[in-house]
């Protein structure tokens, strides 16, 4: 499935188009279905996209947020993405939006994957939306390069729900929505920002190694068209 980039001038550009669209697609899903839902990324880049897109005027109440992935982290370490979409997303116009994390205080990661996945059933399939990251050395949601679990979490026949990551680069054990949850939502995005990130694409869409670079499997064989929005 080919990929299409809308290029902005700046962040504050990319986070207004991207939030307006965003904004659109759960509007229409709330007007066609009743509900709408959406699977947000953490990490450094998605601040100013969710601080804009809470200011929207949709019914809030109507939509359901929850996360791509998450760090094996409680609700208030500064590294987990729950914290993130807590304080820069459920909030303003957002704040009666329902949440659904990924991370549980149980007694294992595993447990945790387990309860994540049935706490997130409830949501319904396809994802209305998915706004996916990537990290410098090519990660998408948690799909690591050389992650323990990422032949099966990228593979399209793995059921939906949520897994176990470790991998070098990832720092903290995982939980990620496996590829198929994400590849077809009905607008999946990719939002990336800065020269460096562009770099990484490129390199990603020049070659063909998926443990390398999993972000490939999201260029090359996601099922809905993937939207990359991308500001310097
Ligand atoms: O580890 C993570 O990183 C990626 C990218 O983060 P960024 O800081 O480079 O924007 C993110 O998409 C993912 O959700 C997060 O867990």
């Amino acid at each position: 499935m080919s990929a299409q980039l809308h290029q902005f001038d700046d962040a504050a550009g990319l986070a207004s188009a991207l939030a307006d669209k965003v904004a659109a697609e759960l509007s229409s899903a709330i007007e066609q279905r009743g509900t709408a839902s959406i699977a947000v990324s953490g990490g450094s880049t998605p601040k100013k996209f969710f601080e804009t897109l809470s200011t929207r005027d949709i019914d809030w109440s109507k939509v359901t947020v929850t996360l791509v992935d998450e760090r094996f982290v409680p609700a208030d370490s500064p590294r987990s993405n729950h914290l993130l979409v807590l304080q820069h997303l459920l909030k303003d116009k957002a704040a009666s939006a329902k949440f659904i994390p990924l991370y549980y205080d149980v007694a294992s990661i595993e447990d945790a994957a387990v309860k994540a996945t049935e706490e997130t059933a409830a949501i319904g399939t396809p994802f209305d939306v998915a706004i996916l990251g990537m990290g410098g050395d090519g990660h998408t949601a948690s799909f690591f390069p050389n992650g323990n679990h990422l032949a099966k979490a990228i593979d399209l026949s793995t059921p939906r729900g949520v897994m176990t990551m470790q991998a070098e680069g990832a720092g903290e054990e995982r939980l990620t929505f496996t590829f198929s949850s994400l590849s077809d939502a009905r607008f999946l995005a990719l939002h990336i920002e800065g020269d460096g990130k562009k770099d990484v694409l490129e390199k990603a869409k020049a070659g063909s190694d998926e443990n390398e670079m999993p972000i490939r499997a999201v260029l090359n064989r996601a099922v809905s068209p993937l939207q990359i929005y991308w500001a310097p």
